[in-house]
């Protein structure tokens, strides 16, 4: 990066009490020029350049990522908007992808994937910008893109064939004679490990998008701060006292895993060795019991909690707790018939299947339960799936009875103030008090209240729907109160 952009860049970053500097194991890294309380805003920045997340069977608004009313491009035909105000907003930048887009045989228009969008537009702006059209800002600039990592000289040769396909079709998007095969096969590496994805207040993927800024943030397996994004703009909060002259970390993924399953997924996707607190404790007994318990079986003994570690006799594994053994062919027989079962259960069911959906996962449940711990990881998915689908059934008793399955799992393998904890609490609340268990759902939407102000802030929309919801439960209740006296 040119000095006068880092310069400017160090200002910036001065003026809200941060700074970068370069740890020799991580490049860059967010420091912090002063202590931060939980729920404060540390860093906070718009898009560089993003994209929604449009596939065969969804497609997104481009300026706001809302599904509502949506028509398509007319010249295009690969571009959504909800209306004229989106449309007109995005326009200076779609104007140049459009015509590059009309140019482009039909047939592959389909290959147009959100990424290669993502691509396409991210050498629009950068021309747009150096043409003028678009004004340059310290933190709006194609420098700061430039300074992202990419780990090219790491990449295996499999990922490098995929990323120089890319790049052909960005090419033939584009048709810019100065721009190169290999440096938009850089530029897909670097939105491997820098890209975000765009979640909505309930963390669900919207869309993706370059925060260049944001980027220089680094991981950790329990972190110190959190990433969520008000609209398209990505904000990051304190989720823990964070003092003077500490490093700001969020974390890359989920981090309900193993130490193993963690390490793994950060390898292979943002080529690192996590050497983060959580990580260092790989092999302790705290580690080996954890990972046990989220990934490993459950006791014979269908009373005790016990973990279970691999018997050194090889006959199955052993509960920690009662010594009892679990036969290897007991686990055995019972891991194959929940993979025979867990082959039919559809990814998305359609509505017309989601009763027959809810069976399936349902026997696949009860198969869990008998093979792995209460706390562990799959069977929690089974049932955060159960209450997707009766939810989307309107089956609301039995949804709650899973809702408050998977709370006190999340309770377990996540941090006390992890946003996904505050929106179960949500979603609980707003089930019971649907259910006319007032008492309860007061309870519950104030713990998400607590949990969700540090990561969403007090001030928006979202929470100030919360706010609302929890104040008429709270009338609700004494007026039942009232009623009863
Ligand atoms: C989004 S960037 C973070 C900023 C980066 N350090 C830089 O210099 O631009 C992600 C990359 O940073 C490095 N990184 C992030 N967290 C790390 C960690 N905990 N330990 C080591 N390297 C890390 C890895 O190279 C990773 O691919």
């Amino acid at each position: 990066m040119e000095a006068s952009l880092m310069a400017d860049l160090q200002r910036f970053l001065q003026d809200r009490c941060l700074g970068v500097s370069n740890l020799p194991q991580k490049g860059r890294s967010l420091f912090t020029a002063r202590d931060f309380r939980p729920g404060e805003v540390i860093l906070s920045q718009k898009p560089y350049i993003c994209v929604p997340n449009n596939t065969s069977s969804e497609s997104r608004c481009d300026g706001c990522f809302k599904t509502n009313n949506l028509k398509k491009c007319s010249a295009c035909q690969v571009v959504w908007y909800c209306g004229s105000s989106c449309q007109k907003s995005e326009w200076k930048l779609h104007r140049d992808e459009c015509k590059a887009l009309t140019r482009l045989e039909k047939e592959k228009r389909k290959f147009v994937t959100p990424t290669i969008r993502l691509m396409v537009r991210l050498y629009i702006k950068r021309n747009l910008q150096n043409e003028k059209v678009l004004p340059i800002t310290t933190t709006d600039n194609y420098s700061l893109v430039e300074a992202l990592v990419s780990h090219m000289s790491e990449i295996d040769e499999k990922q490098m064939l995929l990323y120089a396909q890319m790049a052909n079709l960005v090419n033939l998007i584009l048709q810019f004679p100065s721009v190169d095969l290999r440096e938009i096969a850089e530029n897909f590496s670097k939105f491997s490990c820098n890209a975000h994805s765009i979640c909505d207040s309930e963390l669900r993927p919207q869309g993706i998008g370059l925060f260049p800024l944001v980027s220089i943030i680094n991981h950790s397996c329990s972190p110190n701060a959190v990433l969520v994004f008000e609209e398209q703009m990505a904000v990051v909060r304190a989720m823990d006292n964070i003092s003077k002259d500490s490093e700001i970390t969020i974390s890359y993924i989920e981090t309900a895993g193993s130490t193993l399953t963690r390490q793994k997924s950060l390898k292979e996707q943002y080529l690192f060795h996590c050497q983060c607190a959580r990580c260092s404790n790989f092999g302790k007994p705290h580690d080996i019991e954890e990972s046990a318990i989220l990934e490993g079986y459950r006791c014979a003994n269908e009373k005790c909690t016990g973990f279970l570690l691999r018997d050194p006799e090889e006959k199955g594994f052993v509960c920690q707790k009662c010594l009892l053994l679990r036969s290897k062919e007991e686990v055995k027989k019972l891991a194959s018939d929940l993979k025979t079962v867990s082959e039919k259960a559809p990814t998305s069911p359609s509505a017309e299947d989601k009763q027959a959906a809810i069976e399936l996962y349902k026997t696949i449940e009860k198969l869990q339960v008998k093979l792995y711990h209460s706390f562990s990881i799959p069977l929690m998915r089974t049932r955060e799936k159960l209450l997707k689908m009766l939810m989307d059934v309107e089956i609301w008793r039995e949804a709650l009875n899973y809702c408050r399955l998977i709370v006190p799992v999340y309770q377990r393998v996540y941090p006390a103030t992890h946003p996904l904890i505050g929106l179960q609490f949500y979603t609980q609340g707003k089930l019971e008090w649907l259910l006319g268990e007032t008492k309860e759902a007061v309870s519950s939407l104030i713990k998400a209240f607590d949990i969700l102000r540090i990561s969403h802030g007090i001030s928006t929309p979202f929470m100030k729907e919360l706010s609302a919801k929890l104040e008429e439960a709270r009338a609700e209740a004494s007026y039942k109160q009232l009623a009863l006296h």
